[in-house]
């Protein structure tokens, strides 16, 4: 893989409630990584003006709200999501079916089969763990629950999901090869954990067949993020 290809792939958390850090970090990483990730810190403290800050520079974003709501609600903030321009945003898979496929169906009324966000849903997050499922009540293993959801979420017509990278052999066999696979719970050989559970190395996730590594706090703590992001991508393309 060159190394234009493996910073395509990788997608910067932008986890900052600060709105002049947006302009820094657009300028510190635009040329080490493909996108940036605007999630609820960022979007709650500063809204649109942080999308279209990252835009000015030229920048894409994926817009990380994990809607989760009724299907009404849900289908109509996505369509407001996807004005914005962004490359991709998420809800969750959990929300169920029905919300799912009102949000494609209001998102092909709204685009009418033109170019439009990719919407992803999320499975069970990368922070999870069997204990966190059973407090929940649900008593099944977290690999099944994924492939669940994810079934549910290509069977709604959804473009892709977000998972951890250990589970996307078992999603690229139920899905297919022409559904998106994002994959945060990336730590860098260099890295710590933080509160990730069900991680994986850039390069085996890659190698795994992730479209798009989200990586946040590796590169943001880092004391020089462009070195660390450099870092990645070297070990991608070493991979
Ligand atoms: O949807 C996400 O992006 C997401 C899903 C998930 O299961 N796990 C997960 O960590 N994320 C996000 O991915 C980013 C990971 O950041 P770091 O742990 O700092 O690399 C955070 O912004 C999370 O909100």
């Amino acid at each position: 893989m060159t190394r234009d290809q493996a910073r395509e792939k990788v997608i910067f958390a932008l986890d900052t409630g600060e709105f002049a850090h947006v302009q820094y970090w657009a300028e510190t990483l635009s040329d080490k990584v493909g996108m940036f990730k605007i999630g609820k810190q960022l979007f709650t403290a500063c809204g649109p003006a942080a999308v279209r800050m990252i835009q000015k520079f030229g920048g894409e974003v994926f817009l990380d709200l994990k809607f989760h709501d009724i299907p009404n609600t849900v289908a109509m903030a996505s369509v407001e999501a996807a004005r914005m321009g962004v490359k991709l945003f998420n809800l969750h898979a959990l929300g169920g079916y029905e919300m799912m496929a009102k949000t494609v169906d209001a998102l092909d009324k709204e685009f009418k089969g033109g170019d439009r966000a990719k919407v992803l849903a999320v499975t069970i997050l990368t922070s999870s763990t069997e204990e966190t499922l059973k407090d929940v009540g649900i008593e099944h293993a977290v690999p099944d629950m994924v492939v669940r959801l994810a079934t549910l979420a290509r069977k709604a017509g959804i473009d892709g999901v977000v998972a951890s990278p250990r589970e996307i052999p078992l999603i690229r066999e139920a899905c297919g090869s022409d559904f998106l696979i994002v994959t945060p719970g990336v730590r860098p050989s260099f890295a710590a954990l933080n509160d990730q559970k069900r991680v994986m190395t850039p390069a085996e996730a890659v190698n795994a067949g992730s479209d798009y590594l989200v990586i946040g706090r590796p590169i943001g703590d880092a004391p020089d993020p462009a070195a660390a992001a450099e870092m990645i991508l070297d070990e991608i393309v070493a991979g």
